[in-house]
């Protein structure tokens, strides 16, 4: 997403050599280290019913540009994300022609004319015009989004210093098997990101955690994959991020847009989102109360957004990732080279990838407060812009 404050690029295919980012905007003096990146991509990584890939491919982080000596310079941040497989792929992915003979030779190589249902191969075929899948799978494949994490870590890094805003996320449902209401973790809360880490699924809740595990085998043996719900809160927001005077400023806008631009993402939520259709008004808002902390609200139901801007409560959104789309038990397509029914091709797949789904999202919803924060409170240095955060808090005393 290209936004006008804070701007960030991600190139790359699945692969090839390595991914780019960049990040324009930031301000100087964010302290974040090679180290802090890596560790963003290994949480990428986790979850129960990955495939085969995660386990054999690792990330290769290189900071190429914008950061020394562990800190932001104010100019854009640039991380190469290299990808290890790429030997096996250098003739294939090569960005310079190859001897045909070659190519010809490899079994990597051969062309993919069964385009997969639910994948943007058959579309992109036809809307770039390529004869087979290989040129558009690779760059609609989810590896991509090991950039944008990337890029989330320096964003949160930049909240967290700036504001003090802390992200979390977990996923409340998988393959239909849904949390309690109302689990819902607090990032300031110690420990609660690690725990959510080491749970195999990133679920608060153990005996659902169970249920999900136990759901995702079954779906191993029977040949099938599934989607579920992830939620990213955020804690510490001060009020008043976004806008309501247009429609392309309001906050809630601009998180709905950055989740559903993650591949497979088929709907969002904020805060309570469908369940407040239908609710009745009277217990359906968040009732305002004096308190020695200011003016708060009694519940979270708006998910911390009113008139397109942040409250200052608890920000909670969530996103459905519809089932991974290369399904084991193949689905029906057409071989686009002979015209004929066949069945889609098929190599190997993640059963589910709902728990790298909410790294994803909790990257995106940093790099989207990121930006409002910027847009609000400036700042060529992080210092500045925590001056300005701090006097604004300071009027807001007597509102
Ligand atoms: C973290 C993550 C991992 C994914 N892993 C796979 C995978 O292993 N196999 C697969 O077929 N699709 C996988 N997908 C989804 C595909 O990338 C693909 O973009 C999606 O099914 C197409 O959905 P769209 O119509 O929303 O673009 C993954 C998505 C995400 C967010
Ligand atoms: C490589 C990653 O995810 C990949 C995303 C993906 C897809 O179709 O989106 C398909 C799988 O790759 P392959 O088809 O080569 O097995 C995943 O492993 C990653 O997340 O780093």
């Amino acid at each position: 997403m290209i936004g006008t404050v804070l701007r960030w690029l991600t190139a790359g295919e699945s692969h090839g050599p390595s991914l780019v980012a960049i990040l324009e905007g930031m301000p100087a003096h964010v302290r974040i280290t090679t180290d802090d990146v890596a560790e963003a991509l290994a949480r990428r990584r986790l979850g129960y019913g990955r495939g085969a890939r995660m386990k054999f491919e690792a990330d290769e982080v290189t900071i190429v540009g914008g950061v020394r000596h562990g800190e932001t310079q104010g100019g854009p941040v640039a991380i190469q994300i290299g990808n290890t497989e790429w030997p096996k792929w250098e003739q294939v992915m090569s960005a310079d022609p190859v001897d045909p003979v070659i190519l010809d030779g490899l079994a990597r190589n051969a062309a993919l004319t069964r385009p997969r249902p639910g994948h943007a191969d058959l579309v992109g075929m036809q809307k770039y015009d390529f004869d087979e899948a290989r040129p558009i799978l690779e760059r609609a494949s989810a590896r991509e989004t090991a950039a944008r994490v990337a890029l989330g870590r320096v964003a949160s890094a930049f909240l967290e210093q700036a504001a003090g805003i802390r992200l979390a996320s977990h996923v409340v449902e998988l393959g239909g098997v849904a949390s309690p209401p109302g689990v819902v973790p607090h990032p300031d809360e110690p420990g609660i990101v690690a725990r959510l880490d080491e749970d195999p699924v990133r679920c608060l809740d153990p005996d659902t955690s169970r249920a999900m595990v136990e759901r995702i085998d079954q779906a191993h043996k029977d040949g099938d994959t599934l989607g579920g719900v992830v939620e990213v809160v955020a804690q510490g927001l001060p009020p008043g991020l976004g806008s309501h005077v247009h429609w392309d400023r309001r906050l809630d806008a601009r998180l709905a847009g950055a989740l559903m631009g993650i591949q497979a993402i088929k709907g969002v939520e904020v805060g309570d989102g469908f369940a407040l259709a239908a609710t009745p008004g009277s217990l359906a808002h968040d009732e305002i109360v004096p308190t020695d902390e200011g003016l708060r609200r009694t519940s979270g139901r708006s998910g911390g957004t009113e008139g397109g801007m942040s409250t200052g409560e608890l920000l909670r959104v969530r996103a459905a990732m519809k089932p991974i789309a290369t399904v084991p038990r193949a689905l029906r397509t057409v071989d686009v080279a002979t015209g004929e029914q066949t069945v889609a091709h098929h190599q190997r797949s993640d059963v589910c990838a709902v728990p790298a789904a909410g790294i994803v999202a909790e990257a995106m919803v940093a790099l989207v407060l990121a930006e409002a924060l910027v847009e609000k409170f400036g700042g060529d240095a992080v210092s500045e812009t925590r001056r300005n955060v701090e006097s604004y808090l300071d009027t807001l005393r007597f509102r």
